[in-house]
């Protein structure tokens, strides 16, 4: 039997790397599905996180009308109450992770949350919505820019940031892989036979 086929839509190559190097270790080189990838700009909703990533799976299963993925990535400001959150984005894009930085300069609370908003979306459409998250600091940029933020978040327990991290470590301990976790055992209890 061949095995079944989920698009992980997301225009992003980097969060498309890190998910199918998360996979492969999952399940020790055997995953039990193909991943594919489709590159559409979806929609960057307003809202809660939940919500968010949800309209987000509807509008990539109107597209791909079969199994996919998508996810949604926040950093939240604890001094900000959690903005810019969902945001990011566009706070990234004008200002660079050292624009990141500089917000929290009138701030004593440097620490953050990074979140990713993972959403299912089965056949008949229904979506099933995880999260990880791992918190960490917001410290100056390393002079190594990896991937959009990562040069400036400092996970807790670590005098290293993301981008200085070997990809491996990363993805031992991010958010992202906290919430893949959790959707590889919901696709084995519900979906992969
Ligand atoms: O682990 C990460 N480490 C550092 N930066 C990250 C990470 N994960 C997402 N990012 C950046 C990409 C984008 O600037 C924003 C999230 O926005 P988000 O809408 O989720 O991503 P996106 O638009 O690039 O791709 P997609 O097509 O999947 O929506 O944070
Ligand atoms: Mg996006």
């Amino acid at each position: 039997m061949s095995k079944k086929n989920i698009v992980f839509v997301t225009g992003n190559v980097k969060k498309l790397e890190e998910v199918m190097q998360m996979f492969k270790n999952f399940y020790k080189d055997s995953v039990p599905f193909d991943l594919s990838n489709k590159n559409i700009d979806l929609p960057e909703h307003q809202g809660e996180r939940d919500e968010i990533c949800k309209m987000k799976a509807q509008a990539a299963f109107e597209i791909i009308k079969g199994p996919c993925i998508v996810e949604d990535t926040s950093l939240c400001f604890n001094a900000m109450g959690g903005l810019p959150g969902p945001y990011i984005k566009w706070f990234l894009k004008a200002t660079g992770p050292i624009g990141l930085y500089r917000m929290l300069k009138g701030f004593e609370d440097k620490t953050a949350m990074a979140v990713c908003t993972v959403a299912y979306v089965n056949e008949q459409g229904e979506v099933n919505i995880f999260s990880g998250e791992t918190n960490g600091t917001i410290i100056e940029p390393t002079a190594i820019e990896t991937f959009g933020w990562d040069s400036c978040f400092r996970p807790d327990g670590y005098e290293i940031t993301y981008a200085e991290m070997p990809k491996e470590e990363k993805n031992l301990i991010s958010h992202r892989m906290k919430a893949m976790y959790k959707l590889k055992e919901f696709l084995d209890q519900n979906v992969i036979v």
